[in-house]
């Protein structure tokens, strides 16, 4: 049984020597971001230190510096992070530092969200759930806000889920107990069946998280019954009565454990397979997407890529919230430490590219940093021209400056993705980066070439024009062009990837009801936030931001294609290297890789999708989306949404085939048309 010290952690703001305006990132009202790195401890204090930690004023320092002595001198860079706790530091210190400053503003109704990543066995759990000598964030955050609410007369309840194979499982029920992730009618996040306990103190929080209400859980992990390698959070709400309005006011302080990366080419202990590690790793990747799109103030924020990431939307997404990242780093050498240390450089280069675009605006920040580390690295295999070919072609509008300010997170520095032929995402940044001059050319969808896809003639319906139109769809029209040309039948394992990233709906919801099913000011806000983003100057609807949102899901399959070879991983190849693309490695059908011409044409070679995978995208769509997304459809209006949305009351999943569309009212026709874009 944990004991928690209480006066230990009473410790008032002005302790923090001025951190908490240090922390803070940025005036914008939008999601602040601190990246911190975590050496995990090791029993054998003496093991030489492979990572060196630059701290240039101490703990008052800005930014720190981190390098890995496993790479050669003449690759060693240095990767910038807001601060590094060294192994002998502990939870205690990182929890003063980095989330009690925050707690008042829960209170205020605001969402702080802390996620831990990093390598297999890097002290994630150790450090967000802790052990009996060592209390993890969790509970000494629960310590603290279970205290205040009781002086504040506060309402704190507790929901503890897990993600296993991209479904949502609520802990704290005695049987397993399918948690679905949906949207209402305003655009808020409801977790139905996910519950909702009250606590008072420490100790009814320390038996309920670990384990007093089902026997089978225990602190320990391998004692799980659930399989190992999910994600795993907490969720603490505090909730006030506030006068005069029928609506409660929540704060939400989230703690995410997300799975431990692994380099999906690796061959692991658990047997687990490329395909399954991809799976896995998926989240990793979403995630960074959300926070790029976030940090580059992109139209479209791909919440919906991955359940951590849609589960979280509205504590990503709302104002004034604050996301803590954690890269957790292992104490002895981890090739997948330095791509997660990379990783975190680069999201906390994203939230100093706001920071500096505040102060442009005359805003309050302290003096931005630049991160030499994190300049983006392109391939020089491909030229500027090859590259443009490849993609669909951007111009330099408006948009390709979105895509430059941010920098994609995924898709350039991983090393996996060093193979940047393989990645839209950097191909994006690198038609940017290298000045395109020279014509483009874009691809775009029309209503017929939904309808072939409808009819299954894959080839045609799509017009390559010359006109200008926005990136947003141009990406989402080549991804649709991209899936068209890949109708034809396929093996499993490729149908079944592209399938885990649908929405899921479990049938499973026996459990019982919310316990408290408190509407969020934030997220209230969230949803309209969002559909403001989805919108676009052309006053398209929402399915072209699902269609991008394939593209992004398409991207991820094809960023991890395991056509790529990596070098041998010898000492003298311990620095990420370009992977070599194998030419002997087959594709589907025999088809030698090495003859196509383009990472799209890889890829596609390597995953096919599928017509039916895409239809059920668009009936996920009906199945999902907001009143005015399903407006925003051809065919659709007040009336016919507001069906829409009555039947998914009823039944959580009511559109299973596009048969289904008939019991609105829709004939067969009239859902070809509507899958059409206005
Ligand atoms: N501060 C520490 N000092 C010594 N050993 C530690 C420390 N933190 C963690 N460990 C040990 O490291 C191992 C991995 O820790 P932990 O389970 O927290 O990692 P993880 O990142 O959650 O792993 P996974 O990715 O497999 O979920 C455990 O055996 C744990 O005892």
């Amino acid at each position: 049984m944990l004991s928690i010290a209480h006066s230990r952690f009473r410790v008032s703001r002005s302790d923090f020597g001025g951190e908490v305006e240090k922390t803070k990132m940025s005036s914008k009202p939008s999601l602040k971001i601190r990246v911190v790195a975590k050496i995990r401890g090791h029993a054998d204090r003496e093991t030489k230190r492979w990572i060196s930690v630059h701290k240039p004023s101490g703990e008052d320092s800005e930014t720190v510096a981190l390098s890995f002595d496993a790479q050669s001198a003449s690759k060693k860079e240095s990767h910038q992070v807001h601060y590094c706790y060294e192994p002998n530091e502990d939870n205690d210190k990182i929890y003063i530092r980095e989330i009690k400053p925050f707690i008042s503003e829960v209170f205020d109704g605001h969402n702080f969200t802390t996620i831990a990543y990093g390598a297999r066995g890097s002290g994630k759990t150790c450090l967000i759930q802790g052990s009996g000598e060592s209390p993890g964030l969790t509970a000494l955050a629960i310590e603290d806000i279970t205290e205040k609410a009781e002086r504040l007369e506060r309402l704190v309840t507790i929901s503890f889920y897990e993600i296993y194979q991209e479904q949502v499982y609520d802990l704290l029920k005695s049987e397993r107990a399918a948690v679905s992730i949906l949207e209402d009618a305003q655009g808020k996040i409801k977790l139905k069946g996910l519950s909702q306990v009250p606590i008072k103190t420490g100790a009814e929080f320390r038996k309920l998280y670990f384990g007093g209400c089902n026997s089978n859980r225990t602190l320990n992990k391998t004692a799980y019954e659930l399989p190992k390698r999910s994600h795993r959070g907490l969720i603490i709400h505090v909730t006030s009565l506030v006068e005069n309005t029928d609506a409660p006011l929540v704060g939400k302080l989230n703690f995410v454990d997300l799975t431990g990366y692994e380099d999906p080419r690796r061959k692991s202990n658990d047997g687990l397979s490329f395909v399954e590690k991809s799976k896995i790793n998926k989240s990793l990747y979403a995630l960074q997407n959300v926070l790029h799109a976030l940090n580059a103030n992109e139209n479209h924020v791909p919440f919906r890529e991955s359940k951590v990431t849609r589960l979280l939307q509205d504590s990503l997404g709302g104002l004034n919230n604050r996301l803590t990242v954690i890269a957790c780093l292992n104490p002895l050498f981890c090739q997948d430490s330095i791509y997660i240390t990379s990783l975190a450089s680069r999201i906390c280069q994203g939230s100093h590219q706001i920071a500096m675009e505040s102060a442009k605006k005359g805003k309050t920040f302290e003096k931005p940093v630049v991160i030499s580390s994190s300049k983006v690295r392109i391939s020089q295999s491909a030229s500027g021209k090859q590259i443009r070919s490849r993609v669909g072609l951007l111009r330099k509008n408006a948009s390709c400056k979105s895509i430059m300010k941010g920098k994609k997170l995924f898709g350039e520095t991983n090393d996996m993705n060093n193979d940047v032929k393989a990645s839209s995402n950097t191909a994006v940044a690198s038609t940017v980066e290298a000045g395109a001059q020279e014509e483009e050319t874009s691809v775009s969808a029309d209503a017929s070439s939904f309808e072939s896809l409808m009819h299954g003639d894959e080839k045609s319906g799509f017009s390559v024009t010359k006109s200008m139109v926005s990136s947003e769809k141009q990406i989402s029209s080549t991804v649709l062009q991209h899936t068209l040309e890949n109708t034809e039948p396929q093996n499993g394992d490729v149908s079944h990837h592209c399938e885990e990233n649908q929405e899921e709906v479990s049938s499973n919801l026996s459990c019982r009801e919310e316990a408290l099913p408190l509407p969020n000011r934030d997220a209230g806000s969230m949803g309209k936030e969002n559909w403001k983003f989805f919108v676009n100057e052309g006053g398209s609807p929402p399915l072209t931001a699902r269609l991008q949102e394939l593209s992004n899901s398409l991207k991820l399959l094809y960023s991890s294609t395991p056509c790529v070879k990596m070098p041998n991983e010898n000492v003298e190849a311990l620095e990420p290297k370009t992977p070599i693309i194998d030419s002997n490695v087959q594709g589907n059908e025999g088809k030698n890789i090495a003859n196509t011409n383009s990472p799209w044409a890889a890829s596609r070679t390597c995953y096919p999708a599928t017509k039916n995978s895409l239809i059920q995208e668009y009936l996920r769509i009906f199945n999902s989306a907001s009143k005015e997304e399903l407006k925003g459809l051809r065919g659709i209006g007040e009336k016919r949404a507001t069906s829409i949305l009555q039947l998914r009351e009823k039944s959580l999943e009511p559109f299973k085939s596009l048969d289904d569309l008939g019991s609105v009212g829709l004939s067969a026709k009239q859902v070809k048309k509507m899958l059409a874009i206005k």
